[in-house]
């Protein structure tokens, strides 16, 4: 499974043919090689077998074990944040995204130098080289990249003030928002294109968007709303990168609902969604905020298990079980979308304890009491109100 997201990522980048793939159990990692030698020779005969040009490792490489192989096969190699790094700003189309790119790559480069260096004076058996040419040398660089760094965020924290704007500016649209998040490849643009009619944009690769897009569209129920478009989440992703991706996700905030969109046939799809839910937390999303979940790919299943899934589905009432690309049961996910969105009012009786007064002032608050009692036991309620205000009151 690892190998095989490995592999899509590597799809990701234009121009990259993957010509072989291989699982190679690593106990022991050689310090300087990384592999043993055996292994080495063997990987080497079948790169040029297949005039392999770039060799991907789908974990951490040492400098030192980078700068070796790379001599060894003749090849240019990367590890998994080197991977992911190309891909971010093959795909960062805002200012912003570059940004974040720029300067998730500098800070990379940074570490390894220092590694690059702790390397060296370990080498020469810590003699205590101040003032060595390499010593120089590399704190030069580390100098240049720290300037540079501190001229991106400059520039970025510009960049952020004028999306704040931006925000403030839509939400003067009076259109509600409808974010899609979830995994690499669940979906997302698939399902975008399908409800705004968009461009193809959808491809059988990781990361189709970085940079969240947002377009104002009329849900076939009659509501328009502004559906946004966010970079799909992966697994293990390095840390030095969760900043980047992070300013990706902004837009979710501001969001008046969450769709959770995920790939229901994908072996791991339970653990993806746990880490979908992580980093919504994290992230500082408003508790009230409806999510609605979508099982996507539905059509991959196959009978029994459809039909077990589907019926699983039906019976959380914030699930749908849909395909974005034959259609099927988008139409109960769009009615649930409209009513999240509080265009379908309900009128319910509730009752409230004395002690419960902040929640009855909330309600009178928000207007929606339409009748009101004293009985004995507290406050007998007549309210009016959308799905939204249930799971904001139901926060309080
Ligand atoms: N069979 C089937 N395939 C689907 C469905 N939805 C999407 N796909 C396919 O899954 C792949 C990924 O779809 P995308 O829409 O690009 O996924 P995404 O979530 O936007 O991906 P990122 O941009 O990487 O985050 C494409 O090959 C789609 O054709 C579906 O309902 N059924």
């Amino acid at each position: 499974m690892a190998l095989e997201e490995a592999v899509s990522l590597a799809r990701a980048l234009p121009d990259l043919e993957v010509v072989g793939e291989t699982v190679v159990p690593l106990r022991d990692p050689h310090p300087g090689m990384l592999f043993g030698s055996g292994k080495i020779s063997e990987l080497k005969e079948l790169i040029l077998e297949n005039e392999v040009e770039l060799v991907l490792v789908d974990g951490p490489v040492t400098p030192v074990q980078q700068r070796n192989l790379e001599r060894e096969w003749k090849v240019k190699l990367l590890d998994r944040t080197g991977l992911i790094l190309e891909i971010f700003s093959d795909r960062a189309a805002t200012r912003e995204g570059v940004l974040q790119v720029e300067m998730a790559a500098l800070s990379y480069q940074r570490t390894r130098l220092v590694r690059a260096w702790t390397h060296l004076e370990r080498q020469r058996g810590g003699l205590g080289f101040v003032g060595g040419p390499g010593e120089t040398q590399i704190e030069a660089d580390r100098r240049a990249i720290d300037e540079q760094l501190v001229r991106l965020r400059r520039q970025l924290e510009k960049v952020v003030k004028t999306r704040e704007l931006h925000r403030k500016a839509r939400a003067k649209v009076p259109y509600p928002i409808v974010a899609l998040v979830g995994y690499t490849n669940a979906g997302k643009s698939t399902l975008f294109n399908r409800l705004t009619g968009a461009e193809v944009m959808a491809k059988d690769m990781l990361f189709a968007t970085l940079d969240p897009t947002m377009r104002a569209v009329r849900l076939p129920t009659g509501a328009d709303v502004i559906l946004s478009d966010t970079v799909g989440f992966i697994s293990d992703l390095p840390t030095e990168l969760v900043a980047a991706f992070r300013a990706t996700l902004e837009e979710v905030l501001a969001a008046d609902v969450i769709v959770h969109v995920r790939d229901i046939s994908h072996p791991e799809t339970d653990a993806q969604a746990e880490d979908v839910r992580t980093i919504l937390d994290g992230l500082g999303v408003d508790e009230g905020t409806p999510q609605i979940e979508l099982w996507n790919k539905i059509d991959r299943l196959s009978g029994d298990v459809k039909v077990a899934t589907e019926a699983r589905a039906d019976r959380d009432a914030g699930i749908f079980a849909v395909s974005a690309v034959t259609g099927e049961g988008l139409d109960g996910f769009l009615d649930a979308v409209t009513e999240a969105l509080g265009e379908e009012r309900r009128t319910e009786a509730l009752t409230l304890a004395f002690d419960e007064g902040r929640k009855r002032a909330w309600l009178f608050e928000k207007g929606l009491v339409e009748d009101e009692r004293q009985t004995e036991d507290g406050y007998a309620l007549t309210v009016t109100w959308s799905a939204r205000d249930r799971a904001r009151f139901g926060q309080l």
